[in-house]
């Protein structure tokens, strides 16, 4: 297949749970007027039901396998911005597929930054569901080394949503300059 040429490539963003992937995706879509799809979303819109139930129901397995496909299906496609969920860079073909298709931002954010959001992701993240604060960190820790694959990482933390929207934009319009 082609590769897709610089500036059409659909931007991806990665980064573990709660980091901002979705919220700052979109403000990102809008700064380049292109269309934004959120990879939770897209499960949720073919199943039917959020990716809580999509666990609770049929199991993680059966969410990482239509995760695996959508995303492998959508990251073809140009100039989208595409928010990843939080594990979706567990799975190798997904690492594989981005890399090749895509541009990839890792939004980094500290533990210590990121343990002050747990309120708001508690409830309808399940893979937090029964852990406590050590066993949290442990899944942070783990995960990290999955979101090393990258061609930009942007450090996230005391930074504003639009601020790092901003800085995404910019980055990505002198990239464009400079490799057109
Ligand atoms: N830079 C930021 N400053 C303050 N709050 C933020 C920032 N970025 C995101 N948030 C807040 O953190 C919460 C989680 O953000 P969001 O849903 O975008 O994370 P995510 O990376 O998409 O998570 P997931 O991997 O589970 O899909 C939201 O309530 C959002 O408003
Ligand atoms: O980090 C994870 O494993 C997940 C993050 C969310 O974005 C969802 O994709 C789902 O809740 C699993
Ligand atoms: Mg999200």
């Amino acid at each position: 297949m082609r590769e897709i040429p610089l500036k059409e490539q659909s931007i991806v963003l990665i980064g573990f749970m709660g980091v901002g992937k979705t919220t700052i995706g979109q403000a990102v879509a809008k700064k380049l007027y292109r269309d934004f799809i959120d990879i939770d979303e897209e499960i949720e819109r073919r199943f039917g039901m959020p990716p809580k139930e999509i666990f609770a129901k049929y199991g993680e397995a059966v969410f990482r396998q239509h995760e695996k496909e959508i995303i492998s299906e959508i990251c073809h496609k140009k100039l989208k911005v595409i928010s990843l969920g939080g594990g979706a860079f567990l799975q190798k073909e997904v690492q594989d597929v981005c890399l090749a298709t895509t541009t990839i931002f890792f939004l980094d954010l500290s533990w210590d930054s990121w343990k002050d959001r747990i309120s708001l992701l508690i409830d309808s993240r399940p893979v937090l569901q029964g852990k406590n604060m050590e066993e949290i960190k442990q899944l942070f820790d783990d995960r990290q080394p999955i979101y090393g694959q990258h061609h930009s990482r942007v450090v996230t933390d005391n930074q504003e949503i639009e601020e790092i929207a901003d800085y995404i934009a910019d980055s990505l319009k002198l990239a464009w300059e400079l490799y057109a």
